[in-house]
C-alpha cells in the first residue's frame, strides 16, 4: 500500500518557517528523528527547511544525551528532535569505514524514526548501501525527494512500487524539501511515529541567537567533539572578532581553556586538532550561511596570554 501522503491533497497552510500553527488538540509527543540518505539527495535542505531557523538550545540537558541534536522544532502539540548521524559512508567498503559505520548503527538504533531520503524516480548501490545499514525495528520513512524534478509523474508510481520491495518502509512521501507545503505536509506525516510524552524541551529555551553566538557554539561543539570526554566543559569559546564583508564573514575566536594541559589536548599534535576543529567549523558554518567564512582560532590558558604561537588560520580553503 502507498501511503495516504500519496493520495490526500493537502491543504494549504502557512509556508514553513511562518507562525506555528495552534497547538493541536491532542497528547503532547516529542521524539528523536534521524534524516539519513548518500550524499546530495537533499537531507540538510530537508533539515534545514523543517528546523525552520537554526536554533540553539540553551538548556544544559542536550549535553546529556547521545546524540548531537541538529535542531528542534515544537509543532501544534508535537516536538521533533532532530539528531545528527555523522559518517554515513557508503563509497569504500574497508575496514575503517565499517567501524564507522557501525558508530552511526549506534547513533540512529534510539531514534523514535528515520527519515530516508532518495532522489525520486532514482534508487542505486549507494542508496542501497545506506538502506541496508538501517537498524530493523525502526519505522524508516521514504522521502523520494526532488519531486519537482520529475517530469514525468506517471512513471513514479511503478518505482514507489519497487520501492516496497526495498523495504517495507512506513511510509512513502514523494516531495521537494524546496516547497514549503510540502514540508508543512511531512511535519503531520512524522508526527505518528513520536511517542506520546513531554516535551525534552521548553520552547522558551530554544532561542534563535545571532550569527555571533552561533559562530561561538559551533567552535565549542567541534571543539567537545574532537577532543571526546577529556577536555573539562569549564573550557569556553569566545568571539573576538566578527565582520562581514558582503558574503564573506570575517571572524577570530579563542578558545579559553584552565590549564597548559588542556591546551595541548585542543591544539593535538603538529596543530592538527585544533586546525580540524577550525575546518569543521567553518564549513558548517559556511553551509549554515551560504557564504564564505575565514576562522581564526586562538587557544589561551584562562591564566595567561602569552600563548599565541597556537594560532592556527583556517582561511578559506586549505
Ligand atoms: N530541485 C531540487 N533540488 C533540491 C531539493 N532538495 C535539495 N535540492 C538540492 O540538492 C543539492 C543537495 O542538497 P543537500 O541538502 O546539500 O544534500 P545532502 O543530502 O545534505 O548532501 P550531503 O551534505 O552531501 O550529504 C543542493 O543543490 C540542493 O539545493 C529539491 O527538493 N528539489
Amino acid at each position: 500500500m502507498l501511503a495516504r501522503a500519496l493520495r490526500k491533497p493537502v491543504p494549504d497552510t502557512e509556508p514553513a518557517g511562518a507562525s506555528m500553527p495552534e497547538p493541536a488538540a491532542g497528547p503532547k509527543r516529542c521524539g528523536f528523528v534521524a534524516i539519513v540518505g548518500k550524499p546530495n539527495v537533499g537531507k540538510s535542505t530537508l533539515l534545514n527547511a523543517l528546523v525552520g531557523q537554526k536554533i540553539s538550545i540553551t538548556s544544559r540537558k542536550a549535553q546529556t544525551t547521545r546524540h548531537r541534536i541538529t535542531g528542534v522544532r515544537t509543532v501544534g502539540a508535537t516536538q521533533f528532535v532532530f539528531v545528527d548521524t555523522p559518517g554515513f559512508q557508503t563509497r569504500h567498503g574497508n575496514a575503517l569505514n565499517r567501524s564507522l559505520n557501525k558508530a552511526v548503527l549506534g547513533a540512529v538504533s534510539d531514534v523514535d524514526v528515520i527519515v530516508f531520503v532518495v532522489e525520486a524516480g532514482h534508487f542505486n548501490l549507494a542508496d542501497a548501501k545506506v538502506l541496508a545499514l538501517l537498524p530493523a525495528g525502526i519505522p524508516v520513512i521514504l522521502v523520494a525527494n526532488k519531486l519537482d524534478m520529475v517530469h514525468r509523474r506517471g512513471e513514479l508510481a511503478p518505482w514507489l512500487r519497487s520501492m516496497q520491495e526495498r523495504h517495507p518502509f512506513a511510509e512513502y512521501v514523494p516531495m521537494s524539501a524546496k516547497n514549503a507545503k510540502d514540508i508543512q505536509r511531512f511535519y503531520a506525516i512524522v508526527e505518528k511515529y513520536l511517542p506520546e510524552q513531554d516535551w525534552m524541551y521548553d520552547p522558551d529555551e530554544l532561542t534563535d541567537r545571532s550569527e555571533r553566538f552561533m559562530a561561538a557554539e559551533m567552535v565549542r561543539e567541534k571543539l567537545f567533539r574532537l577532543t571526546g570526554d577529556e577536555l573539562p566543559y569549564t573550557s569556553t569559546v569566545v568571539i573576538d572578532r566578527f565582520e562581514e564583508e558582503g558574503k564573506l564573514r570575517r571572524i577570530a575566536a579563542t578558545i579559553v581553556v584552565e590549564r597548559e594541559s588542556h591546551k595541548g589536548m585542543v591544539i593535538g599534535e603538529k596543530g592538527e586538532k585544533l586546525k580540524r576543529i577550525g575546518t569543521e567549523a567553518r564549513q558548517e558554518l559556511e553551509k549554515l550561511w551560504d557564504g564564505k567564512v575565514f576562522l581564526e582560532l586562538w587557544v589561551k590558558v584562562r591564566s595567561g596570554w602569552a600563548d599565541d604561537e597556537a594560532r592556527v588560520r583556517s582561511f578559506g580553503y586549505e
